[in-house]
C-alpha cells in the first residue's frame, strides 16, 4: 500500500519473486472509467474506488481458495479500503511504503505511467489515512533499495533469507 509513486508495483513484483508467490498489479484492475478519470486529472472518490477493491478483494479471495496466497499492489489509501480487503482475507498484512512527498515526486517525475498524472499526487497524500495499530501491518521507508526492503519485509514476516 501507499501512495502513487511510492513503489507499489516494483516491490510488489520483487516480494513476490522473492517469495515464489503471483503477484497482483491494482492498477491493471481499475475500470476503464477510473482510468480515464485519472487520466483527466481527476482523484477517484469513495463510490469509483468501491468496485475496483471489490474485484480485487474477490481475486484474492479466490486465489487463497484455491490454497494461494498472492502478493497484491493496491494503493488502499484508507483504512475502509484496508477492511474491505481483509474481509476476504483476514490474514493480510500490508506493507506501507512511506516517503516524503518530493522524493517521490521525483521519482515520479522519472517514469512513464498508462493513466496516473503527477498532479495527483497532492491529493493521494491528502486521502492518506496510515496504517492503525490495530491493523495487520507495518512501514518500510521507500529511500531504502528494493533488496534492503524486501530483505525488511522477510525481518518482518520472519521468512528466512535465501542462502
Ligand atoms: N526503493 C526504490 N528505490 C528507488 N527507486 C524506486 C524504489 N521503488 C520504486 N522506485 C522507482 O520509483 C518509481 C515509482 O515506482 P512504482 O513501483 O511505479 O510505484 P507505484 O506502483 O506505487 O506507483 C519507478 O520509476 C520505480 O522504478
Ligand atoms: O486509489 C487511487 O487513487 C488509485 O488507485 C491510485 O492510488 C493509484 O496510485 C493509481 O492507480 C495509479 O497507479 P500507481 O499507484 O502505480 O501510480
Amino acid at each position: 500500500m501507499g501512495v502513487s509513486g511510492s513503489g507499489k508495483s516494483t516491490i510488489g513484483q520483487s516480494l513476490a519473486d522473492a517469495f515464489g508467490r503471483e503477484f497482483i498489479d491494482g492498477d491493471d484492475l481499475h475500470p476503464t472509467a477510473n482510468k480515464q478519470k485519472m487520466a483527466a486529472g481527476h482523484a477517484l472518490n469513495d463510490e469509483d474506488r468501491a468496485p475496483w477493491l471489490e474485484i480485487i478483494a474477490q481475486r484474492i479471495g479466490s486465489e487463497l481458495a484455491e490454497g494461494q496466497p498472492i502478493v497484491v499492489a493496491c494503493s488502499a489509501l484508507k483504512r475502509r479500503y484496508r477492511d474491505q480487503l481483509v474481509s476476504y482475507a483476514p490474514e493480510t498484512v500490508f506493507v506501507h511504503l512511506i516517503g516524503e512527498r518530493d522524493v517521490i515526486a521525483e521519482r515520479q517525475s522519472h517514469r512513464t505511467h498508462e493513466y496516473m498524472p503527477t498532479s495527483l499526487l497532492d491529493s493521494q497524500f491528502a486521502t492518506l489515512e496510515p496504517l492503525d495499530d490495530a491493523e495487520n501491518g507495518f512501514v518500510v521507508d521507500v529511500t531504502l533499495t528494493p533488496e534492503q526492503i524486501v530483505a525488511a519485509v522477510r525481518d518482518e514476516l520472519g521468512t528466512p533469507h535465501a542462502g
